[in-house]
């Protein structure tokens, strides 16, 4: 097992003089439930500070689509008025994330397939690894993926997907990571203290940064919002979907260590704070080395 280092692919996010946003990746974020529209936004938010050149909202709560007036880059679309296989295609994202606060409803169910489906790079966190843990079909169609895919399960979603308890999932955590690639042959994040990655043929690595600042929710739904962000500019760019994933768990603990330095946290930090401040971070690299 290697240590997480990954910094040196931000070097691929540097803009070339004449970018636009047609080329800066297109990142679409599919959740945000009743009661859960918070983590969709703080997904959202986090792709954008990453970022990507355009960042949409697919939300399942229809009464939420007004509530992010405070950022209105975010592209506002409701789940509930698109058949899914159709709006995919017209949307045609560079990248998808499933998962900040979908719930387990007959419509997020809808959507995951869908993304499933659809050939193209998908995250997949949250509630949508729920399903895919009590949905064979759900877990066949990622199993037979032939596009890139991440997911970002805690370490009780692992379990979940395990069918086992979360204590078992940390007392060996090298062997869970193993099994769930082995489950569902694409690239897993196994969140937590020191956050493994591993996907199929790829060294396992470790991240040794973060801390227990993070312990808040919402910090998972940053972590997709950042995978996102980086995948949609990266992966036109040379970078692929588990480079990217590897840049941005590294950034995003860098980002909660960071905070804690400015006295920002452990207590009392926020998932928010950690976008700017995971912006802060790719701007300071691209500055010293650009
Ligand atoms: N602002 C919002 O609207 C938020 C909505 N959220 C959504 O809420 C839904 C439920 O997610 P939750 O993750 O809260 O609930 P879960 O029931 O899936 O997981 C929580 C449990 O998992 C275990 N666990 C998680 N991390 C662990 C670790 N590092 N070590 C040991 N055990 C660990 C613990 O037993 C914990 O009680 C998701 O769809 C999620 O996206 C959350 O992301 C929080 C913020
Ligand atoms: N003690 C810790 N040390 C390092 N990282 C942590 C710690 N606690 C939480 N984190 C990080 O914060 C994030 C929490 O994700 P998750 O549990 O999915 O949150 P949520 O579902 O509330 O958004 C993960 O990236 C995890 O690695």
């Amino acid at each position: 097992m290697k240590t997480l280092d990954a910094l040196d692919y931000i070097g691929k996010l540097a803009r070339k003089p004449d970018a636009h946003k047609g080329n800066t990746g297109k990142a679409l974020l599919i959740g945000g439930a009743p009661t859960m529209a918070g983590a969709l936004i703080l997904a959202g938010k986090s792709a954008l500070h990453s970022g990507a050149g355009l960042t949409l909202l697919m939300m399942l709560d229809p009464r939420s689509l007004g509530v992010v007036t405070n950022q209105p880059e975010l592209m506002m679309h409701d789940a509930n008025q698109q058949q899914p296989d159709e709006a995919l295609s017209i949307i045609k994202p560079t990248i998808i994330a499933i998962g900040p606060g979908i719930g387990i409803s007959e419509l997020a169910r809808a959507w995951l397939h869908a993304a499933l489906n659809r050939l193209g790079p998908l995250i997949i966190d949250a509630d949508a690894l729920n399903l895919v843990a009590t949905h064979p079909d759900l877990l066949e169609l990622l199993r037979q993926r032939t596009s890139p895919t991440t997911l970002t399960p805690h370490p009780g979603e692992a379990a979940r997907l395990l069918s086992c308890h979360t204590d078992q999932v940390q007392e060996d955590r090298e062997g869970a990571i193993h099994a769930l690639v082995r489950l569902t042959h694409a690239v897993v994040v196994l969140k937590g203290h020191h956050t493994l990655i591993a996907g199929p043929g790829y060294e396992t690595v470790i991240c040794m940064q973060g801390n227990p600042g993070m312990a808040v929710g919402g910090m998972g739904d940053t972590l997709t919002g950042c995978i996102a962000g980086i995948a949609a500019q990266g992966l036109t760019r040379e970078m692929n979907l588990f480079d990217a994933t590897c840049l941005a768990v590294q950034l995003h603990a860098m980002g909660g260590d960071q905070l804690v330095k400015k006295q920002s946290g452990p207590i009392g930090l926020t998932p928010s704070e950690l976008s700017l401040e995971i912006r802060s971070l790719i701007n300071h690299w691209l500055s010293q080395h650009i």
